[in-house]
């Protein structure tokens, strides 16, 4: 395994079609799933000489939240689909990275379980966030914010962009609704009577507004971010609700299909927020390059999201560790040749478009 990609390939030859295609797929016909990787193929890194380093520091911290890299595990539902350890051996090989796993609270193991297995390989110190849905029974939602407080989780990450359930062509045409028998949403078991655990009890919300994400901020005092917001605005409003940070995501393309890929938009959200709060990016991060990209344009840290996926399918844990190395190092070779030696070294002025023939007033085309 020597790039995401051979993860990828080597996933989809071992998955279940139906799996493999819930975890590639996207909305509708999926323009923005393509467009997030193609985003980052359309922008050129521009190094600088001389300015060399032994070492370079990739370690940062988030929110109060210790990581070795600014590579964190986006949140992502199911991992018992794809092997039989599911979320704990995803956390072990994240808190053995150092890095921070954002927890599905579509989990297919409680989070309280997960948090045990990641301070098992990682210690104390091992960094939990949990992802929410926020359901429209504000009981249920509380349930779940204890629960996650009480497993140790030290943020919160809202996901915003799913009013109603993006259109999947893929899983409908496989008829892919449910989790196969014997799995289960773990951190729903026992919140209303006579459920325990279907994916059809994750409520998508169309009534939320900012009055929840207020009502949220009272509740809990762990840092709040909001995953999906799209709109300078919004995230302008974010700001304003006390939300504590962003994570640019159009949910890897799951949701509403033709929105742009979060690269595109990420210098109007960093502009938008201004420096108040950090903006995380996920969305077609495959690539060390890709990373760094995502940095000189004002990120703090990136997520991936089916890497993740793809390397628990191929290899459990230790596929995982794999992957987490495999970009660890491409970031630390990538930061080498740019003349970096840490991660505020990297600056818009390291990016620019591709070439065109515009450049040259359209002499060449
Ligand atoms: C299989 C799968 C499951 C996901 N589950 C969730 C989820 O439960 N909650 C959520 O907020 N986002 C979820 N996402 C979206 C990811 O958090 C992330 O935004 C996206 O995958 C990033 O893009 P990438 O896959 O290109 O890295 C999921 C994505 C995938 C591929
Ligand atoms: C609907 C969730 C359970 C999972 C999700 O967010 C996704 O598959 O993108």
């Amino acid at each position: 395994m020597l790039t995401v990609h051979d993860f990828e390939t080597a996933a989809r030859a071992k998955l279940d079609p139906v799996f493999a295609d819930f975890i590639a797929g996207g909305a509708r016909d999926e323009i923005t799933v393509r467009a997030n990787e193609t985003a980052f193929g359309a922008l050129r890194l521009l190094p600088r000489a001389l300015r060399g380093s032994a070492a370079r520091e990739l370690g940062t911290t988030l929110l109060g939240s210790r990581a070795s890299m600014p590579i964190l595990l986006s949140p992502t539902a199911f991992h018992k689909l794809v092997d039989p350890e599911g979320e704990s051996a995803t956390a072990r090989a994240a808190a053995a990275t150092g890095t921070i796993m954002i927890v599905s609270m579509a989990s297919t193991v409680a989070v309280g379980e997960i948090a045990d297995a990641a301070r098992a390989a990682g210690g104390p110190t091992a960094q939990l966030w949990f992802q929410l849905y926020i359901q429209p029974d504000l009981e249920i939602t509380e349930t779940l914010v204890r629960r996650a407080t009480d497993a140790g989780c030290t943020a919160l990450v809202v996901t915003v962009d799913s009013p109603v359930l993006g259109a999947n062509e893929r899983n409908r045409r496989n008829g892919f609704h449910d989790l196969p028998a014997g799995l289960r949403c773990e951190n729903l078991r026992d919140l209303r009577d006579g459920e325990s655990g279907h994916v059809r009890q994750i409520v998508m919300s169309p009534e939320l507004n900012w009055g929840h994400i207020d009502w949220l901020r009272e509740i809990t005092s762990l840092p709040i971010l909001l995953k999906g917001v799209l709109h300078p605005e919004d995230a302008r409003l974010a700001v304003r609700h006390g939300v504590d940070g962003l994570l640019l995501s159009n949910h890897g393309g799951r949701q509403l299909d033709t929105v742009p890929a979060t690269l595109e938009l990420l210098p109007e959200i960093t502009a938008a927020v201004a420096g108040r709060i950090p903006v995380l990016l996920d969305g077609g991060v495959r690539r060390g390059t890709d990373v760094v990209k995502a940095l000189a344009l004002g990120a703090a840290a990136v997520g991936i999201g089916r890497p993740v996926m793809w390397a628990l399918a191929e290899g459990g844990e230790k596929g995982v560790r794999r992957l987490l190395e495999l970009l660890r190092e491409e970031l630390d070779d990538t930061l080498a040749l740019c003349g970096a030696s840490g991660l505020n070294d990297l600056t818009p002025d390291l990016v620019r478009p591709a070439w065109s023939g515009r450049l040259f007033g359209g002499a060449v085309s």
